[in-house]
């Protein structure tokens, strides 16, 4: 708790709600007035003058309430209206409302007869509840305000402030100019420019601290807080050009969010990484042990995409680093090009495409067949593999499967053995198999020759699969009819300009690894990937998790949770819960995950316990990251 004893006063409109109560007044008053929009428009105008000092605020006020044309009975709907706009992380913290009731003021230069019952859910009574009052016409009009109050004068906060002659040292929380002048006359002696509503350029500009809600407020401040740790202290940096939605479903939680258009090479990341607790990437960023190394705050790394090879994924592990991925947002789209590819493939449509724009007409059946009847060789028979299957049938195509492990057949499929049995019998070859680097160069001269003469190849999976130069030869030779290419074992950081053997070459379609690219797939990796992430920072749950055990857990209700990732060497269990006995804690819940080089054990704890345990708890051997949340 603090030393010095403090005094805090809020300010009311956009700072403990979300919203200016006399905007809301007038929405409700001018709902069926013809020039409502207008009208609006020129109250908002003059509010924002007057918060901003640039016109008095007497003057604002005077304008504003003639322009309302509002009773006393609108009041009731526009208390309960501004019952639902407290603002949020005001509302989650009530408790430090009530702890810290006694030395709680509210200046506001609204209007008692709103405020009063507002705050008063907030333990805030009456009595320190300094703002104006209506004035009203016998028939119950608001005609105007008592022009007594020093509040209904310009800078009437520095006056008010003065007068209540609080002793200690003053906080003043508020979103606008009038709020920090109490801070510039030297009446208070600190002004937090509150941001979570809207963020004023002139009071953030003379602020002593900017706050962006009130957790951060009372974490700066070490006071008593619903959340353990201010998410928009959550550093996140997105690359490579990942949904919007996600951006949004990140801060919209209250984590701060750098959004970057390309993938950055190691060098860069790794300076970049420094202070960043949650990296997003897709396929082309490296996370190397080196970046790794750097990344001194990294808590998760996010792969908005279905591969996490360009992830080093053990020594994230090592240093407790969690990945997730999005193993099924995009499958449909890769499936729906492959069929498209082989359409075009089988037609030679590219080929006729290309005459026409170069202005030739050559219409021919030549090298031209339906795939209905024709003969598919999925290799790789996981989630895309087993889509297409099903699809490809759809079509009237027989289907042959070859994959590493033992795969159920779908419909009619037909599962080979051999590579090579697959290869001879199919028309067209589509690869999907996964990013493993094992599969460097899977298809090759060899299993060229071992295809059908004329047959044709679609590569949906990684560049490095397949071997360019046999292709090219293959494809220049004649000995494969065309193939459909998406991914390239060298790709370019961002867009721009692009080189391949492939280039020019007959009956090859090819695209800028595309296949996963698509609105759909794109928002709901967007959906998902986020959701995992906030999953593990607000909750400590690690389902699905690429390189971490499994843990999923309720959100814990009243309790601390800790979060300890360890080493996963004998008796490191004991040592942790030696140290949990020590200081005596009450637990309500431990679970425990491990393989074989990390452990994870979460363990649920009553609110009130020595705080020291938890360095303790850090200092255990063979700890690699602790937190705690609440
Ligand atoms: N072009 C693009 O934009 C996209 C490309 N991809 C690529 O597609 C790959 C496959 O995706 P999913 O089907 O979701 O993965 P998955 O993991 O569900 O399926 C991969 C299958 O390949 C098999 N496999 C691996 N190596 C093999 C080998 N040498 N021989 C035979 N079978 C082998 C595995 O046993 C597994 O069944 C991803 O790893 C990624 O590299 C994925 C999404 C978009
Ligand atoms: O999901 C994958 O693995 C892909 O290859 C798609 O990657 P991208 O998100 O387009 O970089």
């Amino acid at each position: 708790m603090v030393g010095t004893k403090r005094k805090y006063v809020f300010d009311f409109d956009s700072t403990l709600t979300q919203v200016e109560a006399l905007d809301v007044l007038a929405e409700m008053t001018l709902r069926h007035n013809p020039k409502r929009l207008e009208i609006l428009d020129e109250i908002q105008e003059i509010t924002n003058l007057g918060i901003d000092g640039d016109i008095s605020f007497t003057e604002s006020l005077e304008r504003r309430i003639k322009l309302l044309n509002a009773k006393e009975a609108d009041l009731a709907d526009l208390i309960t209206e501004l019952e639902k706009k407290i603002s949020k992380s005001i509302e989650e913290n009530k408790e430090f409302f009530h702890s810290h009731s006694d030395d709680i003021y509210v200046i506001s230069c609204g209007f008692k007869e709103f405020i009063d019952p507002i705050v008063e859910e907030y333990n805030i009574p009456s009595n320190r509840v300094y703002a104006n009052t209506f004035k009203f016409d016998d028939k119950g009009n608001i005609v105007g305000f008592d022009e007594q109050n020093v509040l209904s004068s310009h800078n009437g906060k520095i006056e008010c402030l003065k007068n209540l002659e609080l002793d200690g040292e003053i906080h003043v929380i508020g979103d606008g100019y009038s709020d920090y002048v109490m801070r510039e006359a030297g009446i208070a002696d600190k002004f937090f420019a509150y941001t979570e509503n809207v963020h004023r350029e002139k009071a953030a500009k003379n602020a002593d601290y900017i706050t962006p809600n009130l957790n951060e407020f009372l974490f700066v401040n070490d006071l008593p807080r619903k959340i353990s740790y201010p998410k928009n202290r959550i550093k996140i940096l997105l690359l490579e050009n990942v949904h919007p939605d996600a951006f949004e479903n990140l801060s919209n939680d209250g984590f701060s969010v750098e959004l970057v258009k390309n993938s950055i090479p190691e060098d860069e990341l790794i300076e970049k990484i420094k202070g960043i607790h949650v990296l997003g990437i897709r396929s082309k960023t490296q996370v190397t042990e080196k970046v790794l190394a750097a990344a001194d705050k990294l808590l998760v790394i996010g792969a908005f995409c279905i591969g996490t090879t360009q992830i080093a994924l053990e020594a994230a592990k090592e240093r407790g680093v969690i990945v997730f991925n999005a193993p099924y947002s995009n499958t449909r789209s890769v499936v729906e090009l492959a069929i498209g590819e082989i359409i075009m493939l089988m037609r030679n449509v590219f080929t006729r495409s290309s005459e026409i724009h170069n202005g030739k007409w050559f219409k021919t059946a030549l090298n031209s067949n339906e795939v209905r009847g024709k003969n598919l060789g999925i290799i790789g028979y996981g989630n895309i593999g087993k889509q297409l299957s099903v699809l490809a049938e759809a079509l009237g195509m027989r289907v042959y499967y070859y994959d590493v492990s033992d795969k159920l057949a779908l419909g009619n499929a037909v599962k080979c053995s051999r590579l090579e049995d697959l290869l001879s019998i199919s028309d067209v070859v589509t690869l999907h198999i996964d990013d493993n680097p094992a599969n460097k160069n899977f298809i090759g001269e060899r299993e060229i020759n071992q295809m059908k003469d004329g047959a044709m190849l679609v590569n949906l999976a990684r560049g490095f699969v397949v071997d360019i130069p046999a292709l090219v030869s293959a494809l220049k030779s004649g000995k494969l009819g065309g193939a459909a290419i998406d991914v390239y074992p060298k790709e370019p950081r961002s867009n721009g300009d692009f080189e391949t053997e492939l280039r020019g070459l007959d009956n090859v379609i090819l695209t800028p690894h595309v296949g996963g690219s698509t609105q759909e797939a794109q928002r709901d990796i967007a959906d998902f990937v986020p959701n995992k992430i906030m999953d593990y920072i607000n909750s400590g749950n690690t389902v699905d998790a690429v390189n971490f055990p499994n843990i999923r857990l309720p959100k814990q209700e009243n309790r601390h949770r800790f979060l300890h990732i360890h080493k996963n060497v004998p008796g490191i269990m004991a040592k942790i819960n030696e140290v949990l006995a020590k200081y005596d804690l009450n637990i309500s819940g431990q679970y425990l995950s491990t393989e074989p080089k990390v452990g994870y054990v979460i363990t649920d704890v009553d609110k009130d316990y020595n705080k020291e345990v938890m360095q303790a708890l850090k200092e255990v051997e063979n700890t690699i990251k602790f937190r705690v949340l609440y």
